[in-house]
């Protein structure tokens, strides 16, 4: 458990309008006894919505898998026995929200983040098309990031969107972040099925403990991780 306002304290110049919380969920009998323990349904309440997330975001891999032509359980047994991590994320008011950011851009680097967001306060931004779109709150939806290996694992089909959270100066926003992340030690990278001479592998195969370590030995803000990874076609 982790409470900081930093993406990156090696790397960051300007520093991010945001306290936020960081839990380990998986398993969770090991990591919820090093949670705050107030108020005291905080536990409980966040035990129930981690399990409930990790089962969403496994059934999000068996559509996913199908919708690339892979096996249903393709995606899940490729990222083996799946960490979990969250980010309760708090961005107070700013009084001078253009100097800074809650998050800078950046993509998320593990496979698949579910994010509950604050039903008043909008701040989440995307880049499409060179150009940054909000994503406005709707009352009981989550937004479902596709992260880095997902775009990797599917050869470039599907692509780990640039977002960034930005602050105001009239109210504070909430969010929370919940991370699936491949089990360290597995190898990653396209799927041998998508590979062919009409579609030759983008990427090159990496553990994620590599992918993890490069991603924070650079600024968030830099080029996508990914491109490091690229095959030399
Ligand atoms: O606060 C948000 O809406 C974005 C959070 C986010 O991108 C993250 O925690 O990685
Ligand atoms: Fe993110």
């Amino acid at each position: 458990m982790r409470l900081s306002t930093s993406f990156n304290v090696r790397k960051e110049t300007v520093h991010n309008w945001r306290d936020y919380l960081r839990l380990h969920c998986y398993p969770l009998e090991q990591f919820v006894p090093d949670w705050p323990p107030n108020p005291p349904p905080f536990r409980d309440i966040m035990s129930d919505y981690c399990k409930e997330v990790r089962d969403l975001g496994f059934r999000l891999y068996a559509a996913i898998s199908e919708s690339l032509g892979l096996e249903e359980d393709y995606i899940k047994k490729v990222l083996g026995e799946q960490e979990q991590h969250m980010a309760v994320n708090f961005y107070p008011k700013c009084p001078s929200p253009e100097l800074t950011y809650g998050l800078p851009a950046h993509t998320d680097p593990n496979a698949l983040t579910i994010l509950l967001m604050d039903e008043q306060v909008a701040g989440l931004q995307v880049l499409k098309e060179g150009k940054w779109i909000a994503v406005n709150p709707r009352p009981n939806a989550l937004v479902i990031n596709l992260g880095d290996q997902l775009q990797a694992l599917s050869n470039g089909r599907y692509k780990s969107v640039w977002h960034r959270a930005v602050v105001n100066s009239d109210r504070a926003r909430m969010s929370i972040a919940s991370f699936l992340c491949p089990c360290n030690s597995v190898t990653l990278g396209p799927a041998e099925k998508l590979i062919g001479e009409e579609s030759p592998a983008v990427y090159r195969n990496y553990t994620y403990d590599e992918y993890y370590k490069k991603f924070w030995s650079r600024n968030l803000d830099q080029e996508h991780c990914l491109e490091l990874f690229r095959t030399k076609l």
